[in-house]
């Protein structure tokens, strides 16, 4: 992220970016980077609608390159309430919108997010025809529980989970080690798509990882210049995963209950 460049210019620039991987089945942007994720100054300015200004550059860039696209998230302000919300957007490679997932855990106590935005409600997962896709946003990535909730998700778990954030450089060992422990503890793919660069004087981690079941990173990211990482993904690997060594089976869900 360069702090100078407008948000229309990253736009431009990021739907660029994703015409030149038609052919990918997936592509994923980072968190809020039409804003910057710690620009909490503009976003009340910056806030779109949901198919606003990133809407129609990332549909249109969808569609051509003929993807499907996770791309990233946006500052929304919802029509009805006016709260914002820090909304991921994933279209199909028609250029229709898939779904959308307002981010569960707002990053900064009592501060940032936590205060500036409304909290996303549901978990949501995604169809993708090659595997299952369940999505996350940046701090999301502390909660566990959420990844549980989305391998438990109807009618079909997660086998993929999609993680775009704007984590700082601070803390790039967390980003490193939780987006391994999500992938293996849950014997899913982990696509954790952060940024480099500095959003409003934060340096960020950079550092983005395609992780599989097993743990092991495909591919990673230096921390501090803008990459594009491809990986090929089998999603048979995380059935065979699951089935060669089934801890998933083992989970106790009603802890205190003695067996029957
Ligand atoms: O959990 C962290 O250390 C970073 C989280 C964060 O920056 C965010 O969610 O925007």
């Amino acid at each position: 992220m360069d702090p100078d460049e407008s948000p229309d210019s990253r736009r431009e620039r990021a739907a660029s970016l994703v015409r030149d991987q038609a052919g990918a089945d997936l592509v994923v942007l980072p968190e809020l980077w039409p804003v910057g994720a710690f620009a909490f100054d503009s976003f009340e300015t910056e806030a779109e609608p949901l198919r606003g200004p990133t809407y129609e550059a990332m549909h249109a860039a969808a569609r051509d390159a003929g993807v499907w696209l996770h791309a990233g998230s946006i500052v929304e302000r919802d029509p009805v309430s006016g709260t914002l919300y820090n909304t991921s957007l994933v279209f199909q490679p028609d250029g229709e919108l898939a779904t959308t997932y307002r981010k569960i855990h707002r990053f900064g106590f009592d501060r940032g997010e936590a205060v500036l935005l409304g909290r996303g409600t549901e978990p949501v997962t995604v169809p993708h025809p090659k595997a299952t896709l369940g999505l996350a946003t940046c701090y999301d990535l502390r909660f566990p529980e959420l990844f549980r909730a989305l391998v438990d998700a109807e009618p079909e778990g997660a086998r993929v989970f999609v993680v775009p954030a704007g984590w700082p450089a601070k803390r790039a060992a967390h980003w490193s080690l939780l987006a391994r422990a999500r992938a293996v503890e849950n014997q899913a793919y982990v696509l954790a798509c952060g940024t480099a660069g500095t959003h409003a004087g934060v340096p960020q981690a950079g550092r983005s990882a395609i992780i599989d079941p097993w743990g092991e990173i495909l591919a990673e990211a230096p921390d501090a210049e803008e990459t594009v990482l491809d990986a090929d993904l089998d999603p048979a690997q995380v059935d065979k995963t699951r089935e060669s060594f089934p801890v998933l089976k083992d989970r106790v869900r009603e802890l205190g209950v003695p067996e029957a």
